[in-house]
């Protein structure tokens, strides 16, 4: 708890107007409550003990003056809470998303997207309650309790030291049922992830849901998950609702002890007035309430901590690739020299050299699993070598801007994402579209004939995913934002694997127009693509067997040959 605090407590400063508006609103409730309970002393011994009929009628405009105090001094403080929760919240909505997206690959390979979602939405949701209400509850009704004391020890210290004895015998329960609920609280944001994650796997992949015919299976596995997250939630919230009873019975103690003692007090002893008795009992029966509102707020400041507990984990994740500050201008080669990369404990590259420069096209072949996308992603720094160092134009990639680096290069992969946005945004991609040169990478792409055909153009707008395009457009969209971005270092990951043989010769013939300004990596398993390539690179299990031009590899290098057979069988 004392950590939630720590974290949240220095975002309130930048709120200091709402804070006077809340104090001024919290004190104006609170004194209203109090005077209310207070005002029950004359009413009681100036209106009905010695029947003074002037204060019958003063008396009812100071009781609704206390009440309007009361429903306005809530009404700022509940405004001014709220403003500010809800402002910390989306403030760490914005903190969140833009460390998730500053991360590493392999940090996004580690979370899944739904229990990244819901670490975003549903555990901030939590916090937020928190902030905005439980806080202001807390705090409010503290405040009114220390209120209603006052007025409890003003007109009955003894009375009031009976009564309140009583109190710590709440104290245990509530510590012990809030261990249990932050405990449940966990468990059941853990499995709301569970849910999140099934209905984002489920959305991604429905065409082949369907033709499975796996809805079934599907919903059963949903369902055990559903089901998993309800019983859990019940179980927090019956074990939310004991506190309730175990309070109120403590309560009842205290109120059952000051009756007694008290009317000792007033019919025997005559220490108090009925007047007194009455205020200190109205006094005591109103503290009820807060302490009722401040226990609940407490059982969901517990779920709030342990949201923020996950929040948290997220945000101590911190990236491992960190850039240079050599900004990457022009780049004429890059150099691979005994380059070794690991997936954790995995060898998937090991002693990779090769080096490539402006004007080339290398080709990468090999087995699946060989290595090729894994070399194309030290390229780009998603991860850095453990062994070895990446050049580009002679510069270690650790020293360069990742930036200015991954600027410089386009990629095209299988994995083809396209925004429900215009086909110019689409190509355009981050950047305001410029018209001339959306139209020039469409014709690059071999595209435009199609776009042009379309009632609006290039502004015609695409679907989330590209499903009113084929699998070849797509992937021609795809091309063409790379060509847009005017890279020096061009990656074609299985890029042009959806076209059709004519469509493909087109693009390549482009890119071969291109290359004198480029450098550009092929990854193919079609040998048709990459045969007229400077270069050849051959992996097999994370090393490169062979290199060289087509005529040479046909000759020397028995991978090639195997793997050419096979192609040509196909
Ligand atoms: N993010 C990752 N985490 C752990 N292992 C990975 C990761 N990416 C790839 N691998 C593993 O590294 C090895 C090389 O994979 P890579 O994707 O580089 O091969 P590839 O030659 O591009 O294969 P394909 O032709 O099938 O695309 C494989 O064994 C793969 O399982």
């Amino acid at each position: 708890m004392k950590k939630f605090f720590k974290t949240y407590l220095p975002y309130y400063r930048d709120y200091k107007v709402k804070i006077v508006m809340a104090i001024i609103g919290m004190l104006l409730a609170s004194g209203a409550t109090a005077a209310i309970a207070y005002l029950v002393k004359p009413l009681m011994d100036r209106i009905f003990v010695e029947q003074d009929i002037q204060m019958l009628y003063i008396l009812p405009i100071f009781i609704i003056l206390a009440f309007v105090g009361k429903g306005l001094g809530t009404f700022m403080q509940s405004y001014a809470l709220s403003f500010i929760g809800q402002d910390i919240i989306r403030k760490l909505r914005n903190r969140m998303l833009n460390h998730m997206m500053h991360l590493d690959m392999d940090f996004h390979f580690r979370f899944h997207s739904g229990e990244l979602i819901s670490r975003i939405s549903n555990d901030i949701l939590r916090v937020q309650t928190a902030i905005s209400s439980d806080l202001a509850v807390v705090l409010r009704e503290l405040v009114t309790v220390l209120a209603l004391l006052g007025v409890v020890i003003y007109q009955s210290p003894t009375l009031a030291l009976y009564s309140l004895i009583i109190i710590p015998l709440a104290v245990y329960p509530v510590e012990v049922i809030s261990k249990k609920i932050k405990k449940l609280s966990h468990k059941s944001q853990e499995l709301n992830s569970d849910l999140i994650s099934t209905l984002s796997e489920i959305f991604a992949n429905y065409e082949m849901i369907k033709s499975y015919n796996a809805q079934e299976y599907e919903l059963g596995n949903f369902k055990e998950r559903n089901k998993s997250f309800f019983t859990t939630n019940i179980k927090t919230v019956k074990v939310q609702q004991m506190l309730i009873p175990i309070l109120e019975l403590v309560a009842a103690i205290a109120i059952t002890s000051v009756i007694i003692i008290g009317g000792r007090e007033v019919l025997i002893t005559k220490e108090l007035t009925t007047g007194e008795f009455f205020s200190f009992l109205t006094a005591l029966s109103l503290l009820i309430d807060p302490l009722r509102r401040i226990s609940t707020a407490y059982s969901h400041l517990q779920d709030a901590v342990a949201a923020n507990e996950r929040i948290e984990q997220i945000l101590q994740y911190k990236p491992m690739i960190i850039s240079g500050d050599k900004i990457l201008k022009n780049v004429q080669n890059l150099e691979f020299e005994n380059v070794t990369l690991k997936y954790g404990d995995t060898v998937a590259l090991e002693n990779i050299s090769f080096n490539a420069k402006k004007g080339e096209v290398i080709g990468l072949v090999g087995d699946s699993g060989g290595g090729k996308s894994s070399m194309v992603n030290l390229i780009l720094r998603f991860y850095d070598p453990v062994e070895g160092v990446v050049k580009i134009n002679g510069i270690d990639a650790r020293e360069i801007d990742v930036k200015s680096l991954r600027d410089r290069i386009a990629i095209v992969t299988q994995r083809i994402y396209i925004s429900n946005d215009t086909i110019a945004a689409n190509i355009a991609y981050g950047v305001e579209p410029d018209e001339e040169k959306v139209i020039e990478a469409l014709k690059k792409a071999n595209l435009w004939e199609f776009v042009n055909s379309l009632e609006n153009g290039i502004y015609t707008v695409l679907s989330e995913g590209g499903t009113n395009l084929s699998g070849g457009q797509r992937q021609r969209i795809a091309i063409a934002r790379a060509l847009y971005k005017s890279p020096d270092i061009l990656i074609l990951d299985e890029a042009t694997s959806a076209l059709d043989n004519k469509s493909e010769a087109a693009i390549i013939e482009t890119i071969y127009a291109l290359k004198k300004d480029l450098i550009v990596f092929m990854i193919a398993h079609r040998l048709t693509t990459i045969e007229r390539a400077d270069k050849i690179l051959v992996f097999e299990n994370g090393h490169i067997v062979c290199q060289g031009n087509k005529e040479q590899l046909s000759k020397d290098c028995d991978t090639f040959k195997k793997l050419y057979h096979i192609a040509s069988n196909i």
